[in-house]
């Protein structure tokens, strides 16, 4: 089977060089996938493309190494030529995360191919109104946010209309899930507080950085972030 029909989004870091406290990303992201998490994009925006190409290759070899590759999904963002760049490598890479203003996910599934994991994030305030007029056909997931302000990406939530931030609600999010014929994952300042929220919006999983890659023990924040949104999800399903 491949990662895109086995594609598991509930628990996922994104992670650079720039948010680890000045640790070892590969070595964050083995603490990260013992504790439940399922994938993992590298979002390296300061790093050149042979920088990234050595960050992928010791990730993939780590959850090689954690006999995970059927498992964890690693996606890279912005950078469809790295990620191609990867495969060509022989470094198992499974696809990218894009933007409204990257690489037209189109563009990213002719070259990727079907079994690549693609996901989309648009920046705008009327989600709702831009996912019932986009063609979903390339897309695995969507990522919506911010849902907190947050400083791991000083421009989220930020379009430039008016000098307001824009946080999706809750009540926004549920909406949206409701309507999304794909699955969602939030971030922006996602917490574990956070998660039994989230869950009961409908959402497929949470997206964070800060929340590992910043803390003091990132792989007992995994398992914090992982049990949490189980036991959730598992009181969910009993109220249905
Ligand atoms: C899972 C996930 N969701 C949203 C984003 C944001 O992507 P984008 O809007 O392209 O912004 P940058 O991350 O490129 O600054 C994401 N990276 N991941
Ligand atoms: C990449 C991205 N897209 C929307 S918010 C965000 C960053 C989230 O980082 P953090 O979990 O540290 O707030
Ligand atoms: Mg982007």
């Amino acid at each position: 089977m491949s990662m895109r029909e086995n594609l598991n989004i509930s628990h996922y870091l994104v992670i650079g060089p720039e948010n680890t406290l000045g640790r070892d990303p590969v070595a964050i992201v083995d603490q990260a996938i013992t504790a439940g998490i399922r994938c993992v994009q590298i979002r390296a925006k300061e790093s050149s493309a042979q920088e990234i190409i050595t960050l992928a290759k010791g990730m993939a070899q780590t959850i090689a190494q954690r006999h995970l590759s059927d498992q964890v999904c690693l996606l890279i963002n912005d950078r469809l030529d790295v990620a191609l760049a990867c495969r060509d490598l022989g470094i198992k890479v499974d696809g990218v995360h894009v933007g409204q203003s990257d690489v037209p996910v189109e563009v990213c599934r002719h070259y990727l191919g079907p079994d690549a994991v693609i996901g989309f994030s648009a920046a705008t305030k009327e989600m709702l109104t831009y996912v019932q007029n986009l063609d979903l056909a390339p897309i695995d997931y969507l990522g919506v946010g911010p849902l907190h302000p947050t400083a791991t990406k000083a421009d989220a939530g930020y379009y430039g209309d008016d000098d307001k931030i824009h946080l999706h609600s809750l009540a926004e999010i549920k909406t949206l899930a409701a309507a999304t014929p794909i699955p969602i994952v939030v971030g922006g300042g996602v917490t574990v507080a956070d998660l039994t929220d989230l869950v009961a919006t409908g959402v497929a999983g949470y997206f964070v950085v800060s929340a590992i890659a910043g803390a003091q023990d990132p792989g007992q924040a995994s398992h914090d972030l992982v049990t949490t949104w189980q036991a959730a999800s598992k009181g969910e399903d009993s109220h249905v």
